[in-house]
């Protein structure tokens, strides 16, 4: 009897997905605010004719690579998975997964958000080649915070520029793009510790004094106007009572650093859960800036456009290929 070598499912579809890191927050704007920001993740699914090797469906290079799962349950598999399931499309154990990671992780710059956007475009893509219409922003969004469980890094990250969310009276989320001032740009400090989200959540308190709500509240207010119109408010227009000191155990040094440019009148937030910081202005020389009162710091100084556009997804179908 002759025996013949497994043939490999070949592609049929290609595509692929670039999404952008976010911050969240931006000060008084708690689980509402975001941001994107031009540094971002790159992603190349491969749609095959029958089912890839489930234990060897990733590869990765950049951040993550050797750390997260190389296999079915690699985030941006879980994700596009469980929305094919749910559309009834069955063809999730046909796709792998080439990715060029950039944005860090557990740093407070949204990964993990840019992974669940980056599964939910897929899932799009591979619903689309089995014939089914595009999901609406709405269900992209409602889908992201399914899975972040917040939809302030989710929404820059589908739509760029600077998001409000919120839910509606149904419990639902929505997002609102809010304009931005045409000189504003962002510098991180990123530090090599790392903090979960998770974690830094469940340092919150349950409820927060009414005066410290109402602060907040007017500050986040004062934050739209100010990233649209008057970048000189930018400096009041980040001031947070809700969260970032409860986090400060957590991350002392960012919230040094927080302290130390705030006290040379830069606009600096945690961003996100932390540990990073942001830091908005309008100045050309934001970044040395920022280096100057950082002088000695050991944490990367990483200017960032603002990213005008969200996730961004070519598709290519292989049959076509000549
Ligand atoms: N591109 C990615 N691929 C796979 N898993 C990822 C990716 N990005 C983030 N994750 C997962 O999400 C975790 C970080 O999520 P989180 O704690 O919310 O921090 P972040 O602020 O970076 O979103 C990582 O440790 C990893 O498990
Ligand atoms: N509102 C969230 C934002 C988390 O952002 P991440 O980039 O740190 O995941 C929070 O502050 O917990």
């Amino acid at each position: 009897m002759t025996s013949t070598a497994p043939v490999a499912p070949q592609a049929v579809a290609e595509v692929e997905v670039t999404v952008p890191a976010t911050s969240a927050n931006l000060g008084a704007g708690y689980d509402s605010f975001g941001i994107a920001l031009d540094i971002r993740d790159t992603v190349r699914a491969r749609l095959h004719d029958g089912p890839v090797d489930p234990s060897d469906c990733v590869r990765i290079t950049g951040e993550g690579a050797g750390v997260v799962p190389t296999d079915q349950d690699h985030l941006i598999l879980r994700v596009m998975r469980e929305v094919l399931a749910a559309r009834g499309v069955e063809t999730a154990d046909r796709i792998s997964l080439g990715c060029d990671n950039v944005i860090a992780h557990s740093r407070g710059m949204g990964s993990s958000a840019a992974a669940v956007v980056a599964g939910i475009a897929i899932a799009d893509a591979a619903s689309a080649f089995a014939g089914l219409p595009a999901p609406s922003p709405e269900e992209k969004l409602a889908w992201a915070t399914h899975f972040e469980g917040h939809p302030d890094n989710a929404a820059p990250a589908i739509f760029g520029g600077v998001t409000v969310s919120y839910s509606d009276g149904h419990g639902q989320a929505r997002s609102v793009s809010v304009p931005v001032a045409e000189d504003i740009s962002a510098v991180l400090i990123v530090p090599d510790e790392r903090l979960d989200t998770s974690v830094a959540r469940s340092l919150l308190p349950e409820t927060v004094p009414h005066a410290d709500a109402a602060a907040n509240a007017a500050i986040a207010g004062l934050f739209v106007y100010a990233i649209g119109h008057d970048p000189s408010l930018l400096f009041d227009a980040t001031v947070d009572r809700l969260h970032q000191n409860y986090r400060r155990p957590a991350m002392t040094a960012s919230l040094e650093r927080v302290d130390a440019l705030r006290a040379a009148g830069l606009a600096a937030v945690v961003s996100g859960a932390g540990p990073t910081v942001l830091v908005l202005g309008s100045d050309d020389d934001l970044a040395a800036q920022v280096g100057e009162v950082l002088t000695g710091d050991s944490a990367r100084i990483v200017p960032a456009a603002i990213a005008e556009t969200g996730v961004e997804v070519m598709t290519t179908d292989c049959r076509l290929r000549t």
